[in-house]
């Protein structure tokens, strides 16, 4: 191949011929598409509100993912210049940017992951589940388009309220025959990376050697650290206990007041977001042994969602693990969460189902 042909063809994949037809929003922003040379069989990944707080660093971390051979950003608002950006990282992910909603079907096409941070964020005073009335909508409209797309792909939610949004895309799934349990999570890491932080905090530990269970939910007292389980196993102060526990179930909300109506946590989600979807990942390859806790369709209470711990494997979720032995504080605590939680679940059924 002589220069003139190289170049050629560098143009063609940033310039493909049905650019201007794609063109999502009439807004004449193209549709960008890089290719790398790349070559390892890793799999096919979309983020749906890439060019978000989260979806932007998430985005970045998941173009060095070695596991991703394919990485598609959608967003209804600057997809096209957050691709570009990502698109010139020399990993050997290939990028591709869709912009608004009549590329939607085509950025979920053939994904073997889709996580999705699309939606609003909270600000200081505001409650995740404020988030709903618009959050709802935008969760359920994705979710058709998956249902449609890629039926069979294991799906990351991130957008808030995660107690209600996991119950609405479940829902959606089910009303079009696609529902799979093993396939659909609520991404409750950040909760786990808090949790870990904060303990080695406490315990003088190096935070990678700490492991603590966090289970429930993604909203205040629906997050349950199992401080009893931590590992290293570690002996806390009942000071310490609560000390912990409001700090973990409250880590949402110390980021959203330091922000002061700039958002909520983007850089910790996007870490926490890609140690998650790495994991799937990394069960999806065959990798045994790989446990994480999720917010996932369960029967470890009587809710029909919960986060506990999961095993991740060839077809998502392997195993669902139940809670294990909790002490007096923990079950106080566990009763208090599920009493919010089916709530926010029932209020995600509604919204599909009326
Ligand atoms: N699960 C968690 O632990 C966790 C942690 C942090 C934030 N969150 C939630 O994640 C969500 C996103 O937070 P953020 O800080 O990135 O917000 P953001 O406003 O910075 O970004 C959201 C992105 O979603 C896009 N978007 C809006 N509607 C869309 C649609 N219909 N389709 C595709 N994209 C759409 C926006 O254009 C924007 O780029 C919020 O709901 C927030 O509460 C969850
Ligand atoms: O607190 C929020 O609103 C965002 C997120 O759920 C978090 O836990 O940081």
């Amino acid at each position: 191949m002589d220069a003139n042909q190289r170049i050629a063809r560098i143009s063609a994949h940033l310039n493909p011929p049905n650019l201007d037809q794609m063109g999502g929003d009439g807004s004449g922003l193209r549709r960008v598409g890089c290719r790398a040379k790349g070559g390892s069989p890793g799999f096919k990944v979309a983020i749906l509100g890439a060019a978000g707080g989260i979806g932007q660093p998430l985005a970045m971390l998941m173009k060095m993912n070695p596991l991703v051979s394919v990485l598609h950003l959608y967003d209804v608002a600057n997809a096209p210049g957050v691709t570009a950006d990502i698109s010139h990282m020399d990993t050997s992910a290939v990028v591709r940017g869709f912009l608004g909603q009549p590329q939607l079907e085509e950025a979920l096409t053939g994904m073997d992951l889709v996580i999705i941070p699309a939606g609003v964020p909270r600000k200081p005073g505001m409650t995740r589940d404020d988030l709903f009335n618009i959050n709802a909508g935008i969760v359920r409209t994705l979710s058709e388009a998956i249902a449609k797309c890629c039926p069979k792909a294991v799906v990351n939610i991130i957008s808030n309220p995660v107690n209600s949004t996991v119950p609405i895309a479940a829902e959606v799934f089910k009303k079009a025959g696609t529902f799979d349990p093993k396939k659909l999570m609520g991404v409750t890491m950040l909760d786990v990376v808090r949790a870990n932080t904060f303990v080695a905090e406490v315990m003088s530990l190096d935070p990678r050697e700490v492991d603590v269970p966090v289970v429930g939910g993604h909203a205040g007292v629906t997050i349950l650290p199992l401080l009893s389980q931590v590992k290293p196993p570690c002996s806390f102060t009942q000071k310490e206990i609560e000390y912990l526990t409001d700090r973990i179930q409250n880590g949402g909300t110390e980021v959203v007041e330091a922000k002061a109506g700039a958002g909520s946590a983007t850089l910790s989600m996007a870490y926490a977001a890609v140690k998650f979807a790495d994991a799937c990942l990394r069960g999806l390859r065959g990798d045994a042994n790989i446990v994480e806790c999720a917010f996932v369709s369960s029967h470890v209470t009587e809710l029909p969602f919960f986060a506990s711990k999961v095993r991740l494997g060839r077809s998502g979720i392997d195993e669902v693990y139940g809670l294990g032995p909790l002490n007096e504080y923990e079950r106080i605590g566990l009763e208090k969460a599920k009493k919010e939680l089916g709530g926010s679940i029932e209020k995600g059924v509604t919204f599909v189902k009326k």
